[in-house]
C-alpha cells in the first residue's frame, strides 16, 4: 500500500461501475455536491492513464477527460495502452490515482471533517478486488445502470472492440453489487435513490468526527 506511514482513511469508499454513458460522472458529481467537496473526493482510474496516454501521444488532456466526442476517438487504444499496463501489475492505476489525490478526506489534520472517498469508472474486478482489499471495511460497490435507448441519447453507440470487451462488460456478472441506481427518466428521481447512500454517508462522517481509522500496510 502506498499511503505512508499511519495515514489517515476514508470511512467510506464508494466505487462506481456502469457502462458508458449510464451516468457515472453525472451521478458521482451530485453526490459530491450533496456532500460538499470539502469532504468528499472523486478519484477517476482512469485519470493517471488519459494523462500518461495524452503525454505520450501528444493529445488534449482535458478532451479526454471530458464526456465529449473527442475521447471516444482513442478509446480502443486508451484501452488496449493500458491494458499492457494492468497486465503486468492490475492495482497499477489504482495505486496511481489514490496516490495523486489531494482531497482533505486523506490527510490526518482534516480527517475530522472527511467521509470518503468516491472512484467514479471501476471496470474490471481486478478494480474492485484492489478497493475491497485495500479499505474492506469502507468499500461499497454502486453500478449506475440506463437502458442502451437512453445512453444512446447521451451519445452512445455500439462501438465493436469497446462494448464487447473487458472495458465495458468486465462487472456484467460476479459481482455482488451493494447499490443499484438506476439513472432514467422513468426511474424514481436520482435524489430518491440516492438518499441511502447518502445517509451512509452522514454515518461515516459522523463516525469519523469521534474517531480516526488507520490502514495496514501489505
Ligand atoms: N440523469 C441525467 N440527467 C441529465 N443528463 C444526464 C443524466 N445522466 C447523465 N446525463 C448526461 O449524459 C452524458 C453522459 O453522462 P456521463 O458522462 O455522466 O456518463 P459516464 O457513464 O460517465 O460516461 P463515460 O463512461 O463515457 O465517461 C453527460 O452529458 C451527462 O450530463
Ligand atoms: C481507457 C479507459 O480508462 C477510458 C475511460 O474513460 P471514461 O471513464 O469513459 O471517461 C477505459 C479503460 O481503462 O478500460
Amino acid at each position: 500500500m502506498d499511503l505512508p506511514e499511519g495515514s489517515e482513511v476514508p470511512e467510506l469508499v464508494l466505487v462506481f461501475s456502469g457502462k458508458r454513458k449510464s451516468g457515472k460522472d453525472f451521478v458521482t458529481d451530485r453526490i459530491q455536491r450533496r456532500l460538499g467537496s470539502e469532504v468528499c473526493g472523486i478519484l477517476r482510474l482512469s485519470g493517471p492513464l488519459k494523462q500518461q496516454y495524452a503525454q505520450e501521444h501528444g493529445l488534449d488532456l482535458d478532451q479526454l477527460l471530458g464526456s465529449g466526442p473527442y475521447k471516444e476517438r482513442y478509446r480502443a487504444d486508451m484501452i488496449h495502452w493500458g491494458e499492457t499496463r494492468r497486465l503486468q501489475d492490475p492495482g497499477f492505476f489504482c495505486r496511481l490515482a489514490t496516490r495523486g489525490i489531494r482531497q482533505p478526506v486523506w490527510s490526518a489534520d482534516l480527517i475530522c471533517y472527511g467521509i470518503g472517498q468516491v472512484v467514479s469508472d471501476a471496470r474490471r474486478l481486478s478494480d474492485l478486488q484492489w478497493f475491497r482489499s485495500k479499505f474492506p471495511r469502507q468499500t461499497q460497490c454502486v453500478r449506475v445502470q440506463s437502458s442502451e435507448e437512453t445512453r444512446m441519447q447521451r451519445g452512445w453507440s455500439f462501438t465493436a472492440g469497446v462494448d464487447d470487451a473487458e472495458s465495458e462488460c468486465g462487472l456484467d456478472s460476479g459481482v455482488q453489487f451493494d447499490w443499484i441506481i438506476t439513472n432514467e427518466g422513468d426511474a424514481p428521481s436520482l435524489d430518491e435513490q440516492l438518499q441511502p447512500i447518502l445517509k451512509l454517508a452522514e454515518e461515516a462522517s459522523s463516525s469519523s468526527s469521534s474517531s480516526s481509522s488507520s490502514i495496514s500496510r501489505s
